[in-house]
């Protein structure tokens, strides 16, 4: 994905003071305002005529105003809870100046109506939502569009250009005022100096480094995101990072994507079956051993196998179980056991058979991977290891493979065989951690074994809810889907308020949420240079 070359007009808009709104446009041109709302006072029966006659003269009275002063003023009318109310935005150079237009146009408003309009200052936050429901109303025609179009031709028509486009609703930055100072500070205390850290980007408004430390990291970390968000870059960041403090970093690749990512970093390996490389996890000598239901369950869950079937693949595993030398990186051998078994009852054999067709997609002969021959890669503290499986024709196959690749890592870690600690970093793990299969209750278990995950997901409807129940730490990047949108909604990690921004970040930025912070931050992600 290319990011598109921005030449439109971005606007930011924040919090000033109690009453006042800053804001910047891009190019360069920074105005305030003030937001005050009009309601119609009831008197009884207010004739329409009448009200159209005030309304007349309210806006020639304004009009006078916007030629002889130095602000300029925008009607707004918004659908609120279905009915439509009416605002005036006062906009100004001078910051000094707005509140006191605001009781000017409030008088004159009120003296002409004869007090049957009540004008009020709107707070800052207030004015930020009434802009918002504007924005974001039902109406075709954007109407603050149209304002901010005006209102940049006329403040600064110099170095305005001609494209006007607010291509991008986040411009606006709503909810993300410039960070306060109390807040600048709780935020650098949360996000110290401390170099024991993983070092995300910087957050908005401020040149403080997002960080996450250990204990974020074995808490587990979601990053969800349509494709192009910058979900697979954000990954990357957080590998390199991890490393950087010492960690084992295993990476499932299911697009093969990491290769470019970390093309520069020379503590990697990758393994690809189809070139003749695996990970030392997939050496299933490891998962029958120490866990054999664990395998069953997999190859159950993903081959979706009947009950008989599931009976009659525990006994071939008893039987294999039972051979000295247990080498199964080989489906095959597995295979030629499940043929033999002595079941004699008359079900098997329809059974047997279609267990077969079914586990022949993970035989050398189907995949064209020489189990035998293949090489096994270990993993080494510091480094990451890279398993693609993008070349694995058959989904189900890289289902299984990458599953039984992260069971047997986290085993691995429960019995201290491997450094920890580890980092498992799932791509498209919604093919993954999918709700009936054994793999996604790890999440809540390995915490203790010094694991942590960071999944990856364009859609978080698909993953298994303990899965994200269980990740704390959330890298929300750009979703689109409204259905995603709903799953976090649903599960608390996001705000309602929250609904808008997200289909509107643009690539590399993203809601960071943290335990520690009540609120989302919002991150441009990049690697930070030591
Ligand atoms: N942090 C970032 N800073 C700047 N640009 C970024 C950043 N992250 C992503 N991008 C841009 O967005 C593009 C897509 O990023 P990335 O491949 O990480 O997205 P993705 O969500 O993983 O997409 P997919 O699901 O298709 O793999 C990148 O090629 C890059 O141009």
């Amino acid at each position: 994905m290319h990011s598109t070359k921005n030449n439109g007009l971005s606007i930011y808009i924040e919090k000033y003071d109690d009453n006042v709104l800053r804001i910047e446009s891009y190019p360069k041109a920074i105005t305030y305002s003030l937001v005050v709302s009009l309601r119609y006072v009831s008197r009884g029966k207010v004739e329409h005529e009448y009200v159209k006659n005030i309304e007349h003269r309210i806006l020639e009275s304004l009009l006078n105003r916007v030629v002889n002063a130095n602000q300029r003023y925008f009607l707004l009318s918004c659908l609120d809870s279905n009915k439509v109310s009416t605002y005036i935005m006062v906009l100004s150079k001078e910051k000094n100046e707005i509140n006191k237009e605001a009781d000017v146009i409030c008088s004159i408003i009120e003296n002409l109506s004869n007090n049957s309009i009540n004008c009020k200052v709107e707070k800052s936050e207030s004015a930020i939502n009434i802009l918002k429901r504007c924005l974001y109303g039902d109406s075709i025609e954007n109407p603050l569009k149209w304002l901010l179009n005006v209102f940049s031709k006329r403040m600064d028509s110099n170095n305005i250009n001609n494209v006007f486009l607010l291509e991008h609703p986040l411009s606006f930055e709503w909810g993300y005022p410039n960070i306060e100072p109390q807040k600048y500070e709780y935020l650098s205390k949360i996000f110290d100096n401390s170099d024991n850290a993983i070092r995300l980007g910087i957050i908005h408004s401020t040149n403080i480094t997002a960080k996450l430390k250990p204990e974020h990291l074995v808490k587990h970390i979601i990053i969800v995101g349509a494709t192009g968000s910058g979900k697979s870059t954000t990954a990357s960041i957080i590998a390199r990072e991890a490393t950087r403090i010492n960690y084992t970093v295993f990476i499932i690749d299911w697009h093969g994507e990491y290769a470019s990512l970390l093309s520069d970093c020379n503590n990697i390996e990758y393994t690809n079956p189809v070139e003749g490389t695996i990970p030392s996890f997939l050496n299933l000598k490891s998962i029958i051993e120490y866990e054999p239901l664990a395998f069953i369950e997999i190859l159950e869950n993903v081959l979706e196998l009947t009950p008989p079937q599931v009976h009659i693949l525990e006994e071939a595993i008893k039987a294999l179980l039972n051979k000295k030398a247990l080498e199964l990186y080989d489906i095959d051998l597995l295979m030629d056991i499940i043929q033999n078994t002595s079941l004699s009852a008359r079900w098997v054999s329809e059974s047997r058979e279609a267990l077969i067709r079914k586990l022949k997609v993970l035989s050398s002969e189907y995949l064209n991977i020489k189990w035998r021959g293949v090489r096994e890669v270990g993993i080494e503290k510091g480094k990451i290891l890279v398993f693609d499986v993008s070349s694995i024709p058959n989904t189900r196959v890289k289902r299984i493979l990458a599953s039984i690749a992260i069971k047997t890592a986290t085993l691995k870690a429960q019995y201290n065989e491997v450094e920890k600690p580890l980092l498992i970093i799932v791509d498209e793990a919604h093919n993954i951690f999918t709700k009936n299969n054994p793999i996604s209750n790890l999440i809540a278990e390995v915490r203790k074994w010094g694991v942590g995950f960071v999944i990856v997901t364009q859609t978080p409807s698909l993953l298994a809810p303990v899965v994200l129940r269980n990740a704390n730490t959330r890298i929300i990047h750009a979703i689109k889907s409204s259905i995603d949108i709903k799953t976090l909604l649903g599960l608390s990690i996001l705000k309602k308020e929250y609904k808008k921004v997200i289909p509107s970040l643009k690539p590399g930025e993203a809601l960071v949420i943290i335990p520690e912070l009540p609120e989302p931050i919002l991150v441009k992600i990049g690697l930070i240079s030591s």
